[in-house]
């Protein structure tokens, strides 16, 4: 069947707005495979991102609350202009929490948006966050549905004060993958790496061993990572590849029993379908000076994963474009 055929018989709105839960306003980015995503303007957050079999590929949680001021639990939260604690500002930063607005003009991109379906959000600080954070600034995220499905978040956050002064930010992409068990799963391109263990102080250690694996809580900043990452779901056969741009780190985290027991908007046994790893710029802050912007991607997609005499072959995943 052609594409043309089945548009007309079953006509696709690649850009529908509506509203999600508690009547917030939401945008549904659809590709004409039947892949899609939605995106919150509270917090400028990705909360779904379905392949063309329609099945859902992050992590949301059945308990997540989606009223201002608390954060929605799952999909993508975006940490700025503050990661964790790495500052005086509010766990994450604000940006997560906030109601960005659709940008109807947006500067243009240079990268190819043929064949892709966008939409374009931005921040920008209001009286109050002034007060806790003094600076001016333009927050442009893109979130792009590619054609074979995968999804991209490119942010463009330019400093736009007028007193002459730089400012500095951490950043991140949350990114809560949905999982089978996370007793089954595995994180590939992360080993041999420096991280800080935020379950120790920040303390820095160096990863032994081969690819990373789960049987207890984990909250881990990687350093210098490489532009790739695997996430390996064997019992779903499936691959998630992360590739990511002007962002050195990767956050993994998972909350096991305990720490989930605690948290009032996720459920007790939820840690064991989720696994968040975060593309990050933390351990050297951003500075930009008046005028500047810099630039923030990336980019996932999700691949069924092969077995090979009962072992995944991590080079395939790893060296694949
Ligand atoms: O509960 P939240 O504020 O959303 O934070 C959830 C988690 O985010 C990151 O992964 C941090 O490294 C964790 O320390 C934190 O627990």
């Amino acid at each position: 069947m052609t594409s043309s055929a089945s548009e007309s018989r079953n006509p696709i709105v690649p850009v529908e707005f509506t509203k999600g839960v508690n009547g917030l306003d939401k945008v549904i980015l659809r590709d004409v495979r039947g892949s899609s995503a939605e995106v919150y303007l509270y917090g400028g957050q990705v909360t779904s991102w379905k392949n063309e079999h329609g099945e859902e590929l992050l992590f949301l949680s059945s308990k997540a609350i989606f009223k201002s001021p608390k954060a929605i639990r799952g999909g993508i939260p975006i940490c700025f202009p503050q990661f964790a604690t790495h500052g005086s500002l509010e766990q994450h930063g604000f940006a997560r929490n906030r109601f960005w607005s659709v940008d109807p003009d947006p500067p243009p991109f240079p990268t190819n948006s043929f064949n892709t379906t966008y939409i374009d959000l931005i921040l920008k600080p209001s009286e109050e966050d002034q007060k806790i954070w003094p600076h001016s600034f333009e927050f442009r995220l893109r979130v792009t549905l590619g054609r074979g499905g995968d999804l991209m978040l490119t942010s463009r956050i330019r400093n736009t004060n007028t007193d002459g002064k730089p400012f500095s930010f951490t950043f991140a992409y949350h990114t809560y993958f949905s999982v089978s068990d996370i007793s089954e799963v595995r994180v590939e391109g992360l080993e041999t790496l420096d991280y800080l263990d935020n379950l120790q102080n920040k303390e820095r250690f160096t990863e032994q061993g081969d690819a990373i694996t789960f049987e207890s809580e984990v909250d881990k900043t990687y350093l210098s990572t490489p532009s790739k990452i695997a996430i390996l779901d064997h019992e779903r056969k499936r691959t998630f590849v992360l590739r990511k741009d002007r962002l050195p780190d990767a956050v993994v985290w998972n909350p096991w029993d305990k720490k989930a027991k605690a948290m009032a908007d996720f459920g007790d046994d939820e840690y064991k379908h989720m696994l968040c790893v975060e593309a990050a710029a933390i351990e050297k802050s951003i500075t930009l000076k008046p005028g500047e912007e810099w630039r923030g991607r990336q980019e996932l997609s999700a691949v069924p994963s092969s077995y090979c005499s009962g072992q995944l072959d991590p080079q395939k995943v790893l060296q694949g474009s």
